[in-house]
């Protein structure tokens, strides 16, 4: 297992590259699950490798339903990613998450519908859990990556992702809030579900932009989420939210210890071994080498 690490950052809505990567280049990677959203920009900072790659492509020309989560997945995983950090938009679902405020996400309730959620289709059917969703150790050294810069925060958020790319109305919003969501996406998911698939420890950061629709403003008047006030918001906080993937790279310990996740196909494969079906094996090379590499 490797003990370097080798940071995956995923840029949300604003974010399209990082700052202060040293031999930076654009890389494009082919993957059996088609495209991913653009090139993955590789470099390092100090010792620690780092793969970006923007969720929309550079200029945000997918939608996020539409997005090739599989592909943006597998890429990571063969560029060499060891752990994924990352970065959305979102909504806040609570008063107390105000625009401009970093969410950590705990948990999940996922309602798309229309997306390839899964790397382990028939002939070879395979079952992580999802029960505790992200890394832990990820996430809590992203929240104080985030206060050493000086960033507002809120840990153990609930996100809910939607389908999108519409908003949601005044009734889905207000009973999100009823489930004991937080916070609001469209792209999360099957994100989350597929890095857990390809054994890659991931945490999510949430950046508030709009309170979403839910909200009555101090005048009584009911509110709406737009794409202005959302892009307004993502570049007041940018420079923040750089400002902490750089602060998160450069405290990680030196040397990375193994995290359960690394190793979660082991106990998950369910499809008997005469049934395998060669050609998803083949498709499977990066995602779950490891476990084949044993067969
Ligand atoms: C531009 S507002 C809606 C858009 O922003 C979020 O994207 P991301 O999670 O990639 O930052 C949201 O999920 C929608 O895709
Ligand atoms: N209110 C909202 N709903 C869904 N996705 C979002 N991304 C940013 N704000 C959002």
């Amino acid at each position: 297992m490797a003990s370097e690490w080798c940071i995956g950052i995923i840029g949300g809505s604003g974010l399209y590259d990082i700052d202060g990567l040293e031999d930076e280049q654009w890389i494009a990677i082919e993957t059996p699950w088609g495209d991913p959203s653009d090139e993955v920009l590789c470099g390092r900072i100090g010792d620690v490798k780092v793969r970006f790659l923007p969720r929309h492509g550079r200029g945000h020309p997918i939608s996020p339903t539409e997005l090739n989560a599989r592909a943006n997945i597998d890429a990571l995983k063969r560029a060499g990613c060891t752990d994924i950090l990352a970065i959305s938009a979102v909504g806040s679902l609570r008063e107390e998450i105000e625009p401009g405020r970093f969410a950590v996400v705990e948990q999940f309730i996922d309602r798309t519908v229309q997306r390839d959620s899964t790397f382990f289709t028939s002939g070879l059917v395979t079952h992580v859990s999802m029960a505790d969703p992200v890394c832990p150790r990820l996430s809590e050294m992203a929240a104080k990556a985030i206060s050493a810069c000086k960033g507002k925060v809120a840990v153990g958020a609930t996100y809910l992702a939607m389908e999108g790319p519409q908003f949601s109305t005044r009734a889905e919003s207000r009973l999100y809030r009823q489930w004991g969501a937080d916070v609001i996406g469209m792209t999360a998911m099957p994100e989350a579900k597929l890095a857990r698939e390809a054994e890659l420890p991931y945490a999510l950061i949430g950046m508030a932009t709009d309170y979403d629709c839910w909200r009555v403003d101090e005048n009584g008047d009911a509110t709406e989420v737009d794409v202005p006030q959302v892009i307004a918001q993502m570049g007041a906080n940018g420079e923040l939210a750089r400002d902490m993937v750089a602060k998160f790279i450069e405290s990680l310990p030196k040397k990375r210890k193994p995290s359960p996740i690394d190793t979660v196909l082991d106990d998950a494969v369910i499809t008997a071994p005469d049934e395998h079906d060669p050609a998803l094996l083949a498709k499977l090379d990066a995602v779950a080498g490891r476990l084949l590499d044993q067969d």
